[in-house]
């Protein structure tokens, strides 16, 4: 789809198609559809950073609490969204060996205790090691921090899967 069929889409089609690039936060897709026309792939990722930089630190936090665990609960119910379960799958997070499986599930939990919020990463462009030394480290950072580092997987995660639709 190109950025001039993008700016011809109803609401209701945009939501639909694009209510997912930040995942489980349709309302992101629903407040920029508001900025048309866009007048490039940029200029729809902008408005999309822009809604995201505006929220108060319990809005960012949220958008961080809509994530799923790598490898968790979701995975293993096959709940997952679609991208999520594609990505994950990418990643190699389906077929985790046991001894990886339960240190990414106690790094998850150490994570969410100290945070409140779980760890999101861009996992598309990474691996299993890649994934898991990153979770041990992210884990010693400061809150502050964590919740900024958080966002800005949040926004590679949107800029691939917009790169999926546009
Ligand atoms: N928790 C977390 O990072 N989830 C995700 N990361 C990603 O690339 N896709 C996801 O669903």
């Amino acid at each position: 789809m190109d950025i001039s069929a993008v700016n011809d889409l109803s609401y209701e089609e945009f939501v639909n198609i694009f209510g997912n690039v930040v995942e489980k936060c349709p309302v992101v897709a629903a407040a920029v559809w508001s900025a048309r026309p866009f007048l490039s792939f940029t200029a729809l990722e902008a408005e999309i950073h822009k809604f995201i930089d505006v929220l108060p630190q319990s809005g960012k936090e949220g958008i961080l609490r809509c994530h799923p665990d790598l490898a968790g609960r979701d995975l293993q119910r096959g709940t997952l969204t679609q991208e999520s379960r594609a990505e994950q799958a990418a990643a190699g997070l389906d077929a985790l060996g046991p001894a990886e499986a339960s240190l990414l599930a106690r790094l998850n939990r150490e994570y969410k205790q100290r945070f409140g919020f779980p760890f999101v990463v861009c996992v598309r462009a990474a691996d299993q090691r890649a994934i898991l030394r990153q979770l041990a480290e992210r884990c010693g950072n400061e809150p502050a921090l964590e919740s900024v580092r958080g966002i800005e997987e949040v926004k590679k995660i949107c800029r691939l899967r917009l790169r999926d639709i546009v």
